[in-house]
């Protein structure tokens, strides 16, 4: 028996190049949503390593071209030279080129550096419909087609390309696909942007028996937003770049479409511009979570249940003393339980604490728990007639502490157990609050209970919680958030349920 490179099992599918070098060749746009600036986020966001030369200059803004320079061609010609006698340039693409003589320079290059993938997209009038290349210098543009890989035209450029009207269906567009790729001996990128209705395709075509079939179809949803300054730019790199990292176009195109179309959607966050606004490349990128960012998630995310707690009618008969016997002796004698099985989480807690620190912060928590226990036992449930059985919310809260302590995640067995710090130090000092203004009476029957909420300890110990909660937050991953959130949330509930169990089992 050998060993063999390929796995008999699962086939492992090679990337090319994982971090693929990809120049582009075209237009500044100093707006940043179009042009080499457009392009060199698109590959960055792609996972390339960016590189631009720049063929013309144009005074640009969302709203529209006003004006393009063209410097001298010898000068884009040892920029060029000088990318190629450095850098192994896996992908080019190829954008705004201006006029004839800059199609003649990069013609050249080409012959001599040849890259491995060439994608061109031969941009010809903006989306402002300002014209990017000299009307001269269409026929220069025709030649150089046969010289790229992937061509990606809009409709308007795929019409121009042929010398035939304008393509106002799919059907018709992707048949004029079909001839431009038979013409040129290459692969075609027929784009769906400029037609009407509610789905927007795409199409790689080629006759020559490239792919997979003549034409590939990718179906897309229509965006609705005006945002789509650059599409054409942003897709073209995008293709270059995955081209070069996954090997055919195919695949390429199968990550870069929903890449695009989240861009357009997430366009709106950028807010750029009165005209038509750029696409969104970095969506993909979160920004890191900072301290107390993810405290403030868990703020807002409290507050449906602190308003529903402060509604109860429990709260707020407590408040009043109006509150009967047997339900506040109902609660006590939960709340014992609870308490029980509570210290044995936050001992869990602290055997999975990251340092001896917040080792020792839950352990503590833990044993403060089985003495507040034995308190309630001592001073306020002996004398009371309760029946001490575990009761249905009790039993719910705990099993769904314990299921959040056999995820073995110490992130979200955090988040599940703050509720009962945090919720309860808020209603707490709430409720202490509303008893000092309303005179701190001796003779509100639950004087006593009252005052034990003004405790500096606990919510000095609640705020420490927190601050761990929100570190653990940090480094976990955007699955293990998600998952805290939804522990963190349904404590919560739980401790609502709590408070309004007296009146529902009591
Ligand atoms: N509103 C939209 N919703 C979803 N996808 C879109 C939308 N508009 C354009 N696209 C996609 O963007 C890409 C570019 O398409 P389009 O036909 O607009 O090319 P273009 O005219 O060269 O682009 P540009 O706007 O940069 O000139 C294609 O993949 C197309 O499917
Ligand atoms: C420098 C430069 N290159 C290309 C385009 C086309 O992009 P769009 O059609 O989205 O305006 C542009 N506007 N500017």
């Amino acid at each position: 028996m050998t060993v063999s490179a390929q796995s008999a099992v699962y086939p492992l599918k090679a990337v090319r190049r994982p971090i693929p070098r990809v120049l582009s060749i075209a237009g500044s746009d100093p707006s940043g949503g179009a042009g080499i600036q457009a392009d060199l986020k698109s590959i960055a966001a792609n996972g390339g390593y960016g590189m631009a030369v720049i063929t013309a200059l144009t005074v640009q803004n969302t709203q529209g071209v006003t004006a393009v320079h063209v410097p001298p061609v010898e000068f884009l010609r040892q920029q060029l030279d000088a990318i190629s006698d450095d850098i192994t340039v896996d992908a080019v693409k190829i954008g705004m080129l201006g006029d004839a003589a800059v199609i003649h320079e990069v013609r050249r290059w080409l012959g001599e550096a040849r890259p491995a993938v060439v994608v061109l997209d031969p941009v010809m009038i903006a989306t402002s419909g300002d014209r990017l290349l000299a009307e001269s210098a269409e026929t220069a543009l025709r030649e150089l087609l046969p010289l790229a890989d992937l061509v990606t035209p809009n409709l308007p450029e795929l019409a121009m390309l042929l010398g035939e009207p304008e393509a106002t269906d799919w059907a018709s567009a992707l048949e004029q696909g079909k001839r431009l790729a038979a013409a040129c001996g290459n692969t075609v990128l027929v784009k769906g942007g400029h037609l009407q209705g509610a789905g927007c395709p795409d199409a790689l075509v080629n006759t020559g028996g490239v792919l997979s079939q003549d034409v590939v179809e990718f179906a897309g949803r229509r965006v609705e937003t005006r945002n789509s300054h650059g599409t054409g730019c942003s897709l073209s790199s995008a293709m270059a770049t995955a081209k070069a990292r996954l090997g055919d176009w195919e695949s390429a195109l199968r990550v870069v479409k929903p890449w695009l179309q989240e861009a357009l959607i997430q366009s709106e966050v950028l807010e750029v511009g009165k005209g038509n606004g750029p696409i969104h490349h970095f969506h993909a990128l979160r920004h890191a979570l900072q301290p107390g960012d993810f405290a403030v998630r868990m703020w807002d995310a409290a507050q449906t249940e602190l308003a529903a707690i402060y509604g109860l009618d429990f709260i707020q008969h407590l408040q009043s003393g109006g509150l009967s016997e047997a339900q506040f002796s109902y609660y006590l004698s939960q709340d014992a339980i609870y308490l029980n099985g509570y210290s044995r989480v936050l001992a869990r807690a602290s055997a999975l604490a990251p340092n001896e620190t917040e080792q020792l912060f839950w352990a503590r928590g833990s044993q403060m728990c089985l003495e507040v226990e034995s308190e309630l036992h001592r001073n306020w449930l002996s004398g009371r007639q309760v029946s001490g059985e575990l009761g249905p919310v009790t039993k719910a809260y705990v099993d769904h502490l314990l299921a959040a302590s056999a995820s073995g995640s110490y992130a979200v067995l955090l988040a599940a157990v703050l509720p009962c710090y945090w919720l309860y130090a808020e209603v707490g000092q709430q409720l202490h609050h509303g008893y000092l203004q309303a005179g701190a009476s001796d003779e509100h029957p639950y004087a006593d209970w009252l005052r034990t909420y003004a405790d500096e300890a606990f919510a000095e110990a609640t705020r420490k919680a927190i601050d761990i909660t929100d570190a653990a937050a940090q480094a976990a991953s955007p699955a293990e958030r998600a998952a805290m959130m939804e522990a963190f949330a349904q404590s919560c509930r739980y401790e609502t349920a709590f408070f309004d169990a007296p009146r529902l089992h009591g």
